[in-house]
């Protein structure tokens, strides 16, 4: 293994894979692997990158920082010569955590002086300039992400947000200089270096796919990189460009079975793809109050899905920010969330046990919740569905596709496209 990634949630987690997997337009990515959790068992032996996926992204900072840790010792063990540590492209997480605390362990750690900071993704309108976070043409404190039910984002100065979270200095270095290339850029880190010999965290400027090669290509030889999924676009080509990786990937074969989609997400743009797909498929809404008193359980959303086999049918809890603020009021913000990450577990255990073999899922804690859920060890990584979406398919016995898809990715049809592409998109 060369690359091992430790990301944050789920969706995350594929949306690096599929990054790593592809590689750079016309050279190939590497082969790689999803694995949910630590593993307790070494890795195959083909496997180039692998990318564990935690559910750190909204626990305590210590534990996130332990569980890092033993992700980074497993990964180290396996041969990786270089430890990527990917959040979301929006930098969820609160001023406790835990992009800081994770970081600055990981760099003490791996012993590295100095740790690249950018969550740029340009593909998803996600850019870095000035040190401030951009979705599109909104800051990020604007954009809609200051009502995420779990980490609302009401900073855009990315400084700020680290320098609350972490212990080492943080700096910044400019689009004026990554446009120069690789070598201003390796100047600039050098140049960071003489004037503050502890660990420091550099937050660097991208707003193209452009900019974040020329990033990648600079952090080659890097113990430690940190970013959103854009972060990994350039780090295959820096092994497959001195000979240690062929640019191959992996094929898997296509999955058909019954199917289900659940839905945790409260995005905006999840909350489209609902009403987009409600026009012609059987939809059905959980009401979160009746989940906290009982009233429903798995098995109602169980019988949902049976009787609209070959439907593709979504069950939803997903709700309005005027709605989740006055159910997170009423029975507070963990309680409300363990219940529901309960329920969609549950369900999709009972939905595996019953026979589903597609399972897409809206919401990064949400997969987590799901997948966790289903005892899963690995996942290869398939075709992409949508921007930083694979099609995925579990290693092992009695193997299930999966798609696991961020609350903001995905067009409009993404889930019915999702279900059909499980079927028979995996190349
Ligand atoms: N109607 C609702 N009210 C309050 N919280 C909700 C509701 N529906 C889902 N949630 C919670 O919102 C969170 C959504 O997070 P997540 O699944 O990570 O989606 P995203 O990918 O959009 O961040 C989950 O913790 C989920 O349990
Ligand atoms: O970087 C991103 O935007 C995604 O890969 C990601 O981490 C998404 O998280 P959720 O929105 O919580 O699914």
């Amino acid at each position: 293994m060369l690359i091992g990634v430790i990301a944050d949630d789920f969706t995350g987690a594929s949306d690096i894979a599929i990054t790593l997997s592809k590689g750079l337009t016309g050279e190939g990515g590497l082969e790689t692997t999803q694995y949910l959790g630590v593993p307790d068992a070494p890795a195959a032996g083909q496997v180039e990158a692998g990318v564990i996926a935690l559910k750190s992204r909204s626990i305590p900072a210590d534990e996130a920082v332990a569980q890092s840790l033993a992700a980074c010792r497993w990964l180290q063990a396996q041969g990786c010569q270089q430890i990527v540590f990917k959040y979301c492209s929006t930098f969820d997480s609160t001023d406790a955590g835990n992009i800081g605390p994770v970081t600055d362990a990981l760099a003490a750690h791996l012993g590295a002086q100095q740790v690249v900071v950018c969550p740029a993704f340009p593909a998803m309108g996600r850019t870095v300039y000035q040190g401030h976070l951009f979705v599109h043409d909104r800051l990020l404190s604007e954009s809609g992400m200051e009502h995420h039910p779990l980490t609302p984002m009401t900073d855009a100065n990315l400084r700020r947000v680290l320098q609350r979270q972490s212990r080492n200095p943080v700096a910044h270095i400019g689009w004026q200089t990554v446009v120069q290339g690789r070598q201003a850029l390796r100047d600039a880190f050098a140049a960071a270096r003489q004037q503050n010999s502890d660990t420091t965290l550099l937050i660097v400027d991208a707003i193209s796919e452009q900019d974040l090669t020329v990033i990648g290509r600079a952090c080659e030889g890097a113990p430690l990189v940190t970013g959103g999924s854009g972060i990994a676009l350039a780090l295959p080509h820096n092994f497959i460009a001195r000979g240690q990786a062929k640019g191959q990937r992996a094929s898997v074969p296509p999955i058909d079975g019954p199917e289900a989609i659940l839905v945790g997400s409260c995005s905006g743009a999840t909350r489209e793809q609902i009403a987009e797909h409600q026009k012609k498929h059987p939809v059905m809404m959980i009401e979160v109050a009746d989940v906290l008193s009982g009233k429903t359980v798995p098995d109602h959303l169980v019988a949902f899905i049976q009787a609209h086999q070959g439907e593709a049918p979504l069950i939803y809890s997903s709700g309005d920010p005027q709605t989740v603020k006055a159910i997170q009021q009423q029975y507070g913000r963990e309680k409300v969330a363990a219940a529901l990450d309960s329920l969609f577990g549950t369900t999709a255990r009972q939905l595996i046990d019953a026979g589903v073999r597609r399972l897409v899922v809206g919401g990064g804690e949400t997969s987590g919740a799901v997948v966790s859920a289903l005892n899963l060890s690995a996942l290869t990584i398939g075709e992409e569905i949508d921007t930083g979406v694979p099609a995925m398919i579990s290693q092992g016995e009695a193997p299930i596709a999966l798609a696991l898809k961020s609350g903001n990715f995905g067009g409009k049809d993404f889930f019915a496209r999702a279900v059909a592409t499980l079927r028979g998109g995996i190349a």
